[in-house]
């Protein structure tokens, strides 16, 4: 059995998976007369073909018991993901490489501050939103349009993957 444990989001460590959404020793200007400050671009949305676009929505998510047996992962192969909490609350991050099919060996997960959001690049592979809370609430900004925007992968029976939390 493969036993996965979260690691403290970084933007570092998330790279090969997409971007960080915080405002810790992140670069900003100011504006608005000098009492905004614009933490700029901090993801950008990635769509898959023209006529696409970017959409707003809120996730509300109930918690999934832990440790979890991870039966699949998923990926959305024409646009980027993005999940930022609502209410400040620590949430799981399952993912790995982009690929044809997720390699059970690569998967990370990793465990977010209460103040992080995170961009899913286009293909990333992920695990459906893990609330660390009954229920939460996240902004999500993805992709709509044309086309099949969402592939899932179940794993093998005897492919045994366990999200184990502290
Ligand atoms: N299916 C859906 O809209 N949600 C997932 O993509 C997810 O990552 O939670
Ligand atoms: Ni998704």
């Amino acid at each position: 059995m493969l036993i996965i444990r979260p690691e403290p989001l970084t933007a570092e460590a998330f790279k090969p998976f997409g971007d960080v959404i915080e405002t810790a020793d992140r670069d900003f200007f100011m504006i608005n007369n000098g009492s905004t400050q614009r933490f700029h671009r901090l993801a950008r949305v990635m769509l898959g073909q023209a006529g696409d676009s970017g959409i707003i929505s809120i996730f509300r998510a109930q918690q999934i018991p832990m440790p979890l047996e991870v039966k699949m992962l998923e990926r959305h192969p024409q646009g980027s993901q993005a999940f930022v909490p609502l209410k400040q609350n620590p949430f799981l991050v399952l993912v790995a490489p982009a690929g044809e099919t997720p390699d059970p060996a690569a998967i990370r997960a990793f465990i977010t501050d209460g103040t992080q959001g995170v961009n899913y690049h286009t293909g990333v592979w992920h695990h459906p939103v893990l609330s660390c809370v009954e229920e939460d609430d996240f902004l999500v900004v993805d992709r709509e349009g044309e086309g099949n925007n969402c592939d899932e992968h179940f794993f093998a029976d005897d492919t045994q993957i366990l999200l184990q939390t502290p």
